[in-house]
């Protein structure tokens, strides 16, 4: 039997978690938006508002910079795949994006070296513009805070799939990122009621999103795709972040919990948005990531869906590169081609050219 198609996204409250009368409602509740829905809000989850406010409060001025401070820290001059990109140069289902972004990660050095995998390579710095200190100092905490939470949310998910707490914690990477991201109002003389903020998509660079909503709620845009092909819009709750699940979390549960299939429409008003990707071990292979945890999943009576709809949809799977790392990097050069021509040029065909 299929399952009942969601028309909300429920709100899981972690402070819960906190008291054994109520712990056990919030692994239920955790448990059916894991296996139904795919999309959920965290409340009262323990980042400091200060933290949260002060990265909104960044972000009007950042997008508001020079061209020639933005470009000082093009993407294109990162290895990393770290930095500003500007509208339009992102395309989603063959669509411009019409957004433009900041992407840091957490910040580590780069220790690759010919004779490594050249995925190791995804590792190093980020691009600060000069002149702005207060900038880095924010966007750290709220990486801090962030990989704390999702550290703890990883053991709640545990605990509501039936599994020990520190179940998910190897999978993790050194590495986690966060995109700062604009998307500008349309036009006045914009014809359209709305246009591709960014396409649909299932989140493919990382282990679970947290993404912060930095607009009022009047700022409509992000949406998701139910069971029944609806979108449903998912609006801006104050003091939540919206939680969704990534690929590689889809292939370690063999599909019980499902990435779910989500966009953002661009309109009348400017819209901020901070996704925060929990990354993934970059030596994860296909064999580890689908084997670790097939008996628990097997045995566990959770997925009421077809065979063909359990059936998981994941490029990582159907690729022919081994390790997480290396399919992360195939994705990041097919969408940046210009950093793959200047720092992954003995690879750089084969990854545009393998999808046959
Ligand atoms: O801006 C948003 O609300 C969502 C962005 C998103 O889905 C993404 O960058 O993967
Ligand atoms: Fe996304």
């Amino acid at each position: 039997m299929a399952a009942a198609s969601f028309n909300e996204i429920p709100i899981i409250d972690l402070s819960q978690a906190d008291d054994k009368s109520t712990n056990s409602k919030l692994l239920d509740n955790l448990r059916y938006a894991l296996t139904e829905v795919g999309f959920l809000y965290v409340s009262n989850h323990g980042v400091p508002g200060t933290t949260i406010d002060e990265l909104i409060n960044a972000l009007p001025t950042l997008f508001k910079l020079d061209k020639e401070v933005k470009k000082s820290v093009a993407l294109e001059n990162s290895p990393h795949f770290l930095g500003y990109s500007g509208v339009g140069s992102e395309n989603t289902g063959g669509k411009e994006d019409q957004r433009e972004q900041f992407e840091f990660a957490t910040e580590l050095t780069e220790t690759w070296h010919p004779g490594l995998p050249l995925c190791e390579r995804l590792r190093g710095p980020n691009q600060w513009p000069k002149g702005h200190p207060e900038l880095r100092s924010t966007v750290e905490a709220y990486i801090r805070e962030l990989t704390a939470l999702g550290e703890r949310f990883l053991d709640l998910v545990a605990q509501a799939l039936s599994l020990p707490p520190g179940t998910f914690q190897p999978f993790l990477s050194d590495q986690h990122r966060l995109k700062l991201v604009h998307y500008p109002a349309l036009p006045a003389d914009d014809p359209a009621i709305s246009r591709q903020g960014v396409g649909p998509h299932k989140d493919s660079s990382g282990w679970w999103t947290f993404l912060l909503q930095a607009s009022p709620p009047e700022v409509k845009g992000l949406q998701v795709l139910n069971k029944a092909g609806e979108w449903v819009d998912v609006p801006v709750i104050p003091g939540t972040f919206v939680v969704n699940i990534g690929q590689a979390f889809e292939v370690v549960t063999n599909g019980a919990c499902k990435a779910t299939t989500h966009r953002v429409l661009s309109g009348p008003h400017e819209r901020y948005s901070v996704p925060f990707f929990q990354g993934v071990r970059r030596n994860l292979t296909k064999s580890e990531a689908v084997g670790s945890l097939k008996a628990h999943f097997s045995s566990l009576d959770i997925s009421r869906e077809s065979e063909e709809g359990h059936a998981i949809d994941s490029a990582f799977l159907k690729g022919k590169y081994d390790t997480w790392g290396e399919s992360q990097l195939r994705t990041k050069v097919r969408s940046h081609r210009e950093n793959g021509k200047k720092f992954y040029s003995e690879v750089y065909d084969q990854y545009i050219n393998d999808d046959a």
